[in-house]
């Protein structure tokens, strides 16, 4: 009964009903019950969700991330009062639709100390409030110092999760605060996943599939019963069924898939029946454990498609495909079991489905989707699925579930007025998922088959985290880019994006499509607060905190296109894998061997054939597309790399080509100096001859001789006179007067003075290059030219006092020559020891000569050390 008042359309109210309880559930299961005003009811298909441009802020481990008005936190508030309503009759609850944009949620259950636990004194978890908990290792530094110098796992800590359920929590109460909003989010055409996580025993399955007792049923159980019960009388015997992720077919209702194997049929085997007796006993499968009922359009109607698969070292397994039982005539013996079933394989789901989704998914390729008219016939099959479970992956260990096992329940709602119309067929979903236990291996001493199933385990759920942790990376570097939105250009940040690793694993392969934006997502943490596993435990705790950092984004099911029903077999590659389990209770335990066919990841079911083929061809010319796009992007990239080395080329070509300007300029200016210089060399040499008075008419005779002897190049004359030689004659006088040249070139006799006295004058000006002489110059003078500049000037003008004194000493010299020129010249091989005289002896007599005080010695001093500087210039210079 539903009663309508006249509220705002904002505001529900809610009632509760006792039901009747066992005494293994003391506390009375709910039935809520909720009434909205006509504006609420949803009329119609539903309206697309519309996308908010708000983000919800990201959570830390240790920060609490429902707020006073998050919907959860207040049902969870208001949960005791509820409790102590109590009303009669099932009827519709309408949960309050939440925002597109969520955070994953992360409950935390307590497990209860049981018999079986190992006792510990105390738990070491504590509960703080309803959504944080604190951890405390009570096995301290104290009792083990170095495992927390080598472990980052610190001794305290607190986490915080979106509720905290106590060891005390029914499983009534459980599902209500967890799973039923993700069931009204599947009959309102909404996609969700919920997931249990934790260690080994921390109580994933007791939470999803529940206990012996019909009580103590899971969230799976029950949400089978609310599901039939909202649905109702409005199921249709429409015949289309769902096909892949989210497409739709006509369905045969006598197709193999629907054609299932029942308990009973199971029970009539009697091999079978031994080793399951146990699971079956006691079950009582036609009693609806939860009277929930959830508002539903019955504008539509609907039908339920249930399929259930296994992820067992990294094989993806039908848990409701039909097993075969071989019975004698093997080589196993008489009480052996041979059984088949084949592995899977995961495929993309092609466009056709998800047009107008923004996601694609991936599909598990010949997964038996199995239509249920009744919460009886989908626990029956849910059960058959389960004993698949345990012969095939874990009765090898019986106490532990080795495998990730995935119920997912599939709602087709088909509006009433376009029935026969595909397009108008919506298909949403709802997974729940039973993880293996997230255990490290050296804790479990595994080897050998266990070794594997444990690296398995650890692999996917090492991906799971991986996933989330990328995914709230890239969700982070996302909002900032919208914070900055104007300077920063979302588009580009979202090319930037890390690619998460879905791939990498069997079990996030198929559940990536909720991950990317496709629904709801709850995690469960089971904990086991009395387990040794302290460490594991806070791997899942940090776990949990990295999970509620990641957002999803829930949004109606798009209207599912019509899939092929076209059928056509092609032969797949399949290879055989026999395995030898032990199964039954420990004093009952009966071999079995098992064959497991697999199938090669190439290999299409046939049912997807002309999808997949359509799917190559677009993702081949999206290939072509993307490689013609790379080419042009090289193209464009070496047209740059070609303009800018001509750019460059052409720059240091310039540079240069004026630096060789700018030598050019600089050596021309030193030549146009040098040769100034020369001249000015030349004129102070005339001078000084003429006022030495060596230029008068005897000597010009004897110059004249003295020029041809020279022409003649006499066979006596030194190298040094050789070197004099030329360099008189390539001298700029060349071309001057008779008069100028024998006043240039002095006569024999006075020739070694006349050297002497050139030497020097070498010497000085050699002298005037290195550096300025002492001379009269203000040196307060502004804008004084440049020293050397000065020095020539004055030079040009007067004779330098050095000038001065190789006159006197010229001029002394001649004199001498003069005397000795009366006698005879001295014969060449004198002239020639002469010349040949050791330098050293010359040394010494200049020294001699200088160290005289005499005023008559000083000119002579003066060229001597003229002329001993020469000579080492001359000897640098060779
Ligand atoms: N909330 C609970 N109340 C009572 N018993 C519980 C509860 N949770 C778990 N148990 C019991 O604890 C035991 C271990 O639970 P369960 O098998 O669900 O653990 P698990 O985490 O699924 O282990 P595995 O990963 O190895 O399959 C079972 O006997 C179960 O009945």
């Amino acid at each position: 009964m539903t009663s309508r008042l006249p509220k705002p359309a904002t505001m529900t109210t809610r009632a509760t009903r006792s039901k009747t309880t066992t005494p293994a559930d003391p506390t009375p299961a709910m039935a809520t019950r909720t009434t909205r005003t006509a504006a609420m009811k949803p009329r119609g298909p539903p309206a697309p969700v519309k996308k908010t441009t708000t983000r919800k802020v990201t959570q830390t481990a240790t920060k609490d991330s429902e707020g006073p008005s998050n919907p959860d936190s207040t049902t969870t508030k208001k949960a005791p009062a509820a409790a102590s309503k109590p009303t009669n009759g099932s009827q519709p609850v309408v949960i309050p639709p939440d925002h597109d944009v969520e955070p994953v949620k992360a409950f935390l259950r307590i497990r209860p100390q049981i018999n079986d636990d190992t006792p510990s004194d105390k738990p070491y978890l504590e509960q703080l409030s309803d959504t944080s908990v604190r951890m405390l290792d009570l096995a301290g530094p104290a009792t083990n110092p170095s495992r927390y110098r080598l472990s980052t796992v610190p001794q305290t800590s607190t986490y915080s999760f979106s509720h905290v359920f106590p060891p005390a929590t029914l499983q009534s109460l459980f599902f209500t605060k967890t799973t039923l909003p993700l069931v009204q989010d599947l009959l309102q055409g909404q996609n969700a996943l919920l997931f249990t996580y934790g260690v080994t025993n921390s109580g994933k399955t007791y939470t999803v599939q529940g206990g012996s007792d019909p009580s103590s049923a899971g969230i799976l159980p029950r949400t089978l019963d609310v599901i039939f019960n909202s649905v109702g009388r409005l199921q249709s015997d429409s015949k289309y069924g769902p096909v892949r992720l989210q497409g739709v077919e006509a369905a045969d209702p006598t197709s193999d898939a629907n054609k299932i194997q029942s308990l009973a049929k199971l029970r009539q085997d009697p091999m079978l029946a031994q080793v399951l007796e146990d699971e079956l006993e006691g079950e009582d499968l036609d009693t609806a454990v939860d009277s929930t009922v959830l508002r539903v359009d019955k504008n539509y109607t609907y039908s339920i498609w249930l399929s259930y698969a296994e992820v067992y070292n990294e094989k993806v397994y039908d848990l409701l495909a039909d097993t075969s039982p071989v019975k004698g005539g093997t080589k196993a013996g008489p009480s052996t079991l041979l059984l088949a079933r084949k592995a899977l394989t995961i495929k993309p789901s092609p466009p056709s489905d998800w047009e107008g989704s923004q996601n694609a998914g991936k599909y598990v390729a010949g997964l038996r989707q199995i239509r249920v008219h009744s919460a009886a016939q989908a626990k029956e099959m849910l059960k058959l699925g389960q004993l698949h479970r345990k012969v095939f992956g874990t009765l090898a260990n019986s106490q532990s579930s080795r495998s990730h096992a995935l119920v997912t329940v599939k709602l087709l709602r088909c509006h009433r007025g376009d029935y026969h119309d595909p397009s108008n067929v919506q298909t949403s979903r709802l997974t729940l998922v039973d993880l293996a236990g997230s255990e490290r291996t050296k804790n479990t001493q595994t080897s050998g088959d266990r070794l594997r199933e444990a690296g398995s385990i650890n692999k996917s759920l090492m991906v799971l985290g991986q996933c989330m942790e990328v995914m709230r990376a890239n969700q982070k570097r996302l909002a900032q880019s919208l914070a900055n939105a104007g300077r920063v250009d979302t588009r580009d940040v979202k090319k930037t994006l890390a690619v998460v690793p879905f791939r990498h694993s069997k079990l996030t392969e198929i559940l990536m499509d909720y991950f990317v934006g496709d629904g709801r997502v709850v995690m469960i943490v089971n904990v086991n607060p009395y387990d040794t596993g302290f460490d594991e435990n806070s791997h899942v705790m940090k776990f949990a905190a990295l999970a509620r950092e990641v957002t999803t984004t829930r949004k109606p099911a798009p209207p599912a296109k019509k899939g092929s029903s076209a059928v056509t077999s092609r032969p797949s590659e399949q290879y055989r894998r026999k395995v030898t389990i032990s199964m039954g209770k420990p004093g009952r335990q009966s071999e079995a061997l098992l064959e497991v066919l697999e199938e090669d990841e190439e290999a299409g079911d046939p049912e997807d054939t002309d999808d997949d083929l359509e799917l190559n061809k677009a993702f081949v010319s999206a290939l072509f597309d993307e490689i013609d796009d790379l080419r042009m992007q090289l193209f464009e990239a070496e047209m740059r790399c070609a303009i800018t080395e001509a750019e460059t080329r052409e720059e240091v070509m310039e540079d240069m080509e004026q630096r060789m300007r700018n030598m050019e300029k600089m050596y021309l200016k030193r030549i146009t100096d040098e040769v100034e210089m020369n001249e000015r060399k030349m004129d102070a040499k005339i001078d000084m001859l003429h006022q030495t008075g060596l230029l008068d008419s005897e000597e010009t005779s004897e110059e004249e001789e003295y020029s041809e002897k020279e022409n003649h190049a006499p066979d006596y004359m030194s190298q040094d006179d050789e070197f004099e030689y030329e360099e008189t004659a390539s001298s700029p006088l060349d071309g001057k007067s008779a008069l100028d040249r024998s006043q240039h070139f002095p006569p024999s006799a006075k020739r070694t003075q006349w050297k002497a006295a050139k030497d020097d004058m070498d010497v000085t000006m050699d002298m005037s290059l290195d550096g300025p002489p002492e001379m009269d110059v203000d040196e307060e003078e502004e804008d004084l030219p440049p020293p050397r500049l000065v020095q020539q000037r004055q030079l040009s003008r007067a004779p330098s006092p050095i000038f001065e004194a190789d006159v006197e000493q010229t001029r002394a010299s001649s004199s001498q020559a003069r005397a000795k020129g009366k006698a005879k010249a001295q014969p060449a091989p004198a002239k020639a020891a002469r010349n040949t005289r050791s330098s050293k002896v010359q040394d010494q007599e200049s020294e001699d000569s200088m160290s005289s005080d005499s005023p008559e010695a000083q000119p002579t001093r003066m060229v001597a050390a003229a002329t001993k500087k020469k000579r080492v210039l001359n000897t640098k210079r060779k």
